[in-house]
């Protein structure tokens, strides 16, 4: 093989836990070292380095973030209390994803990989649906309590700044113990959400939905609709009818039941939360949790952070702990990585860069539409139980990594 290719400016890397954690360090040793003179900055988001620093190392990256422009997101551990005593930690840190979501505001679009040999769940789903998820606020930066069996009063206090009147809304008489919450957003971050989805949607060519329940949250959802309405009728209905694609609102309930009925080829934006739960919904209808990518974008288009939408996969880490084989699949893992150098690569200005990405993205498919090499979830998909359909973690990276090689080579990168 001939020399490295070079990438010119650091990457954020944040490593994560668990099944994820082996995964990342399984891609860079494999997939990206061997072909890549690329300098990492380094963060450790492993539950145990977030305690020992007090949380500090999350913050940290996504400040890393702001400054180099590209980071590439591990999946990390959200603390429940069940994982305050498993690793006995000092407190039960909130989740590292909010936490950079919050600093880094803006949208996350998450969209399904299709992979021909690869049958969907939802058969007639034959074309993507891309679901654009808001990255700022709500239940994942809410104050929320359960409130004292004595019962009480609940209230919602507004203090203006300005030093008008406060705003002072009764919420509910509890006569014994219950639970609270409030959440917040900002007219500014929604703006910035309905910006990025409207051009995305005119980037892909692909009509674009909000879905909200603003009948029942009139005010909070009502917001968003309006926020998001405004914007179309003055800026971007002509370009949307040039393009032959249009912009409605639907009530977030309508929308997943023509989402399960259609053929895709959409994209919808959503509530932090909504956008989470149907995120997932979406990649197991497209075949598995392992084919959905995830990209950060900030309000202000100048940080990137591509990410696996899944989590730790913590049922196939305690098979791991217990000595036995594992077959998670990469591939989510390994487009966090590719969607984040094509980023880092364009910015740079450096096509070799994008082409070994793209390379990597298609050496990661054709193996296993090729090579018919795959991990348990995706040959389940396909019906087959016996244990020669698949291959273990480990094996999958290394066929992936073997194909790459060869391809590098013929494409002379
Ligand atoms: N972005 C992030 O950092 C996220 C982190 N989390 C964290 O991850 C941890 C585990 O969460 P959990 O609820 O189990 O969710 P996961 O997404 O990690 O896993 C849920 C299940 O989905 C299937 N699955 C998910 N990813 C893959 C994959 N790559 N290959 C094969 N199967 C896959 C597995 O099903 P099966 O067991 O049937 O094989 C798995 O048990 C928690 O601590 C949570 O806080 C959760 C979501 C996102
Ligand atoms: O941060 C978390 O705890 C969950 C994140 C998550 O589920 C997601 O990003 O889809
Ligand atoms: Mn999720």
């Amino acid at each position: 093989m001939s020399s490295k290719i070079v990438v010119k400016t650091p990457v954020v890397d944040m490593d994560g836990d668990e099944m994820t954690r082996i995964i990342w360090k399984l891609i860079k040793d494999e997939l990206i070292f061997p072909f890549l003179d690329i300098k990492l900055d380094y963060y450790d988001l492993g539950i145990e380095s977030r305690d020992k620093t007090d949380d500090k190392v999350t913050v940290d990256s996504a400040v890393a973030t702001e400054h180099y422009g590209v980071a590439v997101k591990c999946a990390t551990i959200t603390p429940d209390e069940a994982r305050v005593k498993e690793f006995g930690l000092k407190k039960m840190w909130l989740s590292p994803n909010g936490t950079i979501r919050n600093i880094l505001g803006g949208t996350v679009f998450r969209e399904p990989i299709v992979i021909d040999n690869i049958p969907r769940i939802i058969s007639h789903w034959d074309k993507p649906i891309v679901i654009g998820r808001h990255a700022f606020g709500d239940q994942y930066r809410c104050q929320n309590i359960v409130t004292p069996e004595c019962g009480g009063q609940l209230k919602l206090v507004f203090t203006p700044a300005d030093g008008s009147k406060e705003i002072s809304v009764p919420v509910y008489n509890y006569e014994g113990k219950g639970c609270a919450l409030a959440m917040y957003n900002t007219e500014e971050s929604i703006k910035g959400f309905a910006r990025a989805s409207f051009e995305l949607a005119l980037s892909r060519k692909m009509p674009l939905y909000l879905a909200t329940k603003n009948t029942i949250l009139k005010q909070y959802d009502g917001l968003f609709k309006d926020s998001f309405q405004y914007l179309y009728d003055t800026e971007y209905k002509s370009k949307f009818e040039d393009l032959n694609i249009w912009y409605e609102h639907r009530l977030i309930d309508d929308m997943v039941a023509q989402m399960v009925k259609s053929h895709g080829g959409y994209i919808i934006a959503m509530k932090n939360y909504d956008g989470d739960v149907e995120s997932d919904i979406v990649a197991q209808g497209f075949g598995s949790l392992g084919l959905m990518t995830s990209v950060l974008v900030s309000a202000d288009g100048k940080s990137f952070e591509a990410e696996a939408a899944h989590g730790t996969v913590t049922r196939h880490y305690r098979k791991h702990q217990k000595g036995e084989e594992t077959s998670t699949n990469s591939i989510a893992s390994i487009f966090a990585w590719t969607r984040g150098l094509i980023k880092r690569g364009e910015l740079d200005n450096t096509p070799k860069v994008v082409e070994f990405a793209k390379t990597l993205e298609k050496a990661t498919i054709d193996t296993v539409r090729v090579d018919g090499i795959m991990t348990k979830d995706l040959a389940l998909a396909r019906g087959e139980t016996a244990r020669s359909s698949y291959v273990t973690t480990e094996e999958f990276i290394k066929a992936v990594g073997k194909r790459l090689a060869t391809e590098v080579e013929a494409a002379k990168l």
